[in-house]
């Protein structure tokens, strides 16, 4: 099963690896044709009533799959309302090879023959509230035919995750729906069939740019909706926390706090006006400072500990005091690794560990790719946490849903570029759950290195990825 929204991701990733939706769209629509042929022999009437969308452009493409058939398309609007490239081809390609396809201009009018087999490719999982007209008066005129009704995807008026509809919705006797079944075609009487249409696995499992499209972003959202993180972090080093603040900001939360020892506070505020500095009494955070920080911690969408903290006995203790009391969600990174395969916790942790950090955890050596991958996963089912597991490829997991992320480069080798990893992903744990913010951090710090490496080289350094991980979530600029 499939939600829409994961549909659109996975779609998306699957033109990312190279197999563009206009290729789907052949392989839905020759799926389309093999179910009309299977309903009615050659030589029978077959009428595709068309919306606008995608679920219009299968049709299309059906159309041409169906010599021999006696074919009528009806577009449901004009050539310039289709609202795809791929869709406004697939019909062009009907004009010019003469089949007979013509534009329906209102559905009061839309007159069947008498065919065998109508087919329904008004609105798939494009389908947003109760059906408009004409869409809406078609659905009757569909549902009163006394015709095989065969259903591009989802029957018009049907909601793909939920399966109920706002209005009238076609009543169909199979429908033909695309690479994985739809929650909400459970409900829905009709022999259903699921196509493969080409799309690889690894556009479900590679981190690619499909996965941005979680981050759509509702424009009335008001300041403070898009998360306060708390970073817990410093002692040994200051530059730390501060670059995983900056990154989580350059992520998209509104506020980035930072909790460090006194004596590094001064140094931490002056890398950056935008960071709002929380000092700890003592010159490492030790378990005095949990109680203020678990109450600075209440206020926030998520924290990012362990940047910089350090491995003093103090500072784990205070780790392990902090994670053991904290129940909201937590991105634990470097030496406060440690503390979690032994904390006992209600806490929602996501574990930032390069492949060292994982062994000493406990958890697996490193071997090929595909069976680190659920090694990793058995590991992060055992700790009860998401597990991004940095390394050439990373490696995320939930214990059951597990990613790799191909983005980065050598050159992020150097110091800080965790930091910032774990900023973006403290940040994205703010709209998404951990397994797809953990898979976005990895995803957006890698790209956010790959473009910064096309300017600086190997003399790359953690802050020229500050600047570059706005443009890795966001590429085409809006937010
Ligand atoms: N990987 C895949 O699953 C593939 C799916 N394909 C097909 O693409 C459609 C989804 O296409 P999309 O363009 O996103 O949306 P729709 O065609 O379903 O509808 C959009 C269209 O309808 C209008 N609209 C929206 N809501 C309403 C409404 N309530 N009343 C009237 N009109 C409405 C909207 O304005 C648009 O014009 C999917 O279902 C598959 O069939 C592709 O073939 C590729 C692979
Ligand atoms: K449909």
């Amino acid at each position: 099963m499939i939600s829409s929204t994961e549909m659109a991701v996975v779609d998306e990733n699957a033109a990312a690896l190279g197999v563009p939706r206009k290729q789907l769209m052949e392989s839905s629509g020759n799926a389309v044709a093999h179910a009309v042929r299977e309903v009615a022999d050659p030589g029978a009437s077959v009428e595709l009533v068309c919306g606008r969308g995608n679920n219009g452009g299968d049709a299309f493409v059906a159309a041409r799959f169906l010599d021999g058939y006696d074919v009528t398309v009806h577009l449901l609007g004009r050539r310039e309302t289709i609202t795809t490239d791929i869709a406004r081809e697939n019909w062009d390609a009907l004009r010019s090879a003469d089949i007979d396809a013509q534009r329906v201009g209102d559905s009061r009018s839309l007159e069947f023959g008498d065919p065998e087999v109508i087919v329904d490719a008004m609105l798939g999982t494009g389908v947003t509230g109760a059906l408009r007209e004409p869409e809406a008066t078609a659905v009757g005129a569909i549902n009163d035919a006394d015709a095989a009704v065969v259903a591009v995807d989802v029957p018009s008026g049907i909601d793909a995750d939920t399966g109920d509809s706002e209005g009238p919705a076609v009543e169909a006797d199979r429908v033909v729906t695309f690479h994985d079944g739809k929650p909400g075609l459970a409900s829905v009487d009709a022999d259903v069939t699921v196509a493969d249409i080409g799309i690889p696995t690894a556009a479900e499992r590679v981190v690619e740019r499909g996965d941005l499209l979680r981050l759509a972003r509702d424009p009335t959202a008001h300041k403070g909706e898009f998360g306060r993180v708390l970073v817990v972090g410093g002692g040994p080093y200051t530059g730390a926390p501060a670059l995983a603040a900056q990154a989580a900001l350059r992520a998209g939360a509104d506020l980035a706090y930072v909790a460090c020892p006194e004596t590094v506070a001064g140094g931490v505020q002056g890398y950056s006006e935008n960071l709002i500095v929380r000092p700890q009494a003592g010159d490492l955070l030790a378990p005095s400072s949990v109680p203020e920080l678990l109450e600075t911690a209440s206020g926030m969408d998520a924290v990012v500990f362990g940047p910089g903290l350090g491995d003093a006995d103090a500072s784990l203790e205070a780790a392990t005091a902090f994670l053991e009391a904290f129940d909201g969600t937590a991105v634990v990174d470097a030496d406060a690794l440690q503390v979690v395969p032994d904390v006992d916790t209600e806490a929602t942790l996501v574990c930032t560990p390069h492949q060292g950090e994982l062994e000493a955890m406990g958890g697996p050596a490193a071997v090929d790719t595909d069976e680190r991958a659920a090694l990793v996963a058995d590991f992060a089912a055992d700790l009860g946490v998401t597990l991004l597991v940095k390394g050439a490829v990373d490696v995320i997991s939930d214990g059951e849903r597990t990613r790799v992320n191909r983005t980065g480069n050598p050159g992020m080798t150097v110091g800080g570029t965790g930091d910032v990893l774990a900023g973006v992903t403290g940040a994205m744990t703010c709209p998404l759950e951990p397994i797809h913010a953990a898979a976005l951090g990895a995803y957006a710090n890698g790209r956010a290195g790959d473009l910064a490496v096309e300017e600086y080289g190997h003399g790359l350094v953690a802050t020229d990825l500050l600047g570059a991980v706005p443009a890795a979530l966001w590429p085409d600029g809006e937010n």
